[in-house]
Order: structure tokens, then C-alpha cells, then sequence
């Protein structure tokens, strides 16, 4: 699975701890981040992480340009509610896509947990959904 990490400054160290704590499940995947959060996640967990630009400086939307490529199959992105991006509409655009095309984002840590333990169960099924196939759903 191609998974994105994303997290706004306030959300960092929340995003560090969470892949340190699900490293396991993360390692198996093929991982990518915007810049400054995939740096403090690959020196905190040895992970190997595809990094994009800072999200300020187009990072969300290179993500979102994978997931128009059916290129990207889950996003955990901690955005901090708080605080104003400068770069607010890319940050809608990223998940405006992900709706688009139906994959899997977090936005809170919580969440967050739910699909990576999901993912780790094989329950993370969504590109049948994409595909209009709908057999496996049907089971549920
Ligand atoms: O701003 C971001 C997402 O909108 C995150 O970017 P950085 O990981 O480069 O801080």
C-alpha cells in the first residue's frame, strides 16, 4: 500500500508518535511524506519515506497529484484545526481528491489508528469501491 503522511507543526510530534508506534505495519508499506514531516519521522523511526516539498511549497499537492494518478491507497494527515495555513486551499484540494476517488484519510490521530490497524486486519478493500466492484463489501 502506498501510504501519505502529512502532518501541520502542532500535529508533528503526534505524527512521530504514532509512527513510532505502529512502525511495524508502516515499515511493510510503501511510505511518502510532505517535507518537514517525513524528516522527523524518518529520524525518529528509521523508516524509509518518499519526501515530497514542504506542504507550504506544494508538498499537499503532490500528493494529491498521486492520488489522481491512482498512485496513492491511504492518507494520515493530522491537520491542527487550531491554526491558520497559509496554504489552506491546498490542503482542501488534497482532501477534496481524496474523496474524489474514495481513498481512506485520517485526520485525526484517531482515525488515524483505525485504519492502520484496519490496514494491518487486510480490511482496507477500498480499490474495489474505486473499481465499481463491490463483492467483497457485500460480505459485510
Ligand atoms: O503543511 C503541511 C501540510 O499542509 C505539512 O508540510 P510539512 O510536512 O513540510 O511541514
Amino acid at each position: 500500500m502506498k501510504i501519505a503522511l502529512i502532518a501541520h507543526d502542532e500535529k508533528k510530534p503526534e505524527i512521530v508518535r504514532l509512527a513510532t508506534a505502529y512502525k511495524v505495519i508502516l515499515q511493510a508499506q510503501t511510505l511518502f511524506a510532505t517535507g518537514h514531516t517525513g524528516k522527523l519521522i524518518a529520524n525518529a523511526t528509521d523508516l524509509k519515506i518518499h519526501r515530497f516539498n514542504s506542504g507550504p511549497l506544494g508538498g499537499d499537492q503532490e500528493v494529491g497529484a498521486l492520488i489522481a494518478q491512482n498512485q496513492m491507497d491511504l492518507i494520515i494527515f493530522l491537520r491542527d484545526p487550531l491554526t491558520a495555513q497559509p496554504h489552506e486551499p491546498d490542503v482542501n484540494a488534497l482532501i477534496r481528491l481524496a474523496d474524489v476517488y474514495q481513498i481512506p484519510l485520517a485526520t485525526n490521530v484517531g482515525t488515524a489508528e483505525v485504519l492502520l490497524r484496519g490496514l494491518a486486519a487486510g480490511f482496507i478493500d477500498f480499490r474495489n469501491l474505486v473499481n465499481g466492484d463491490l463483492t467483497k463489501h457485500d460480505a459485510y
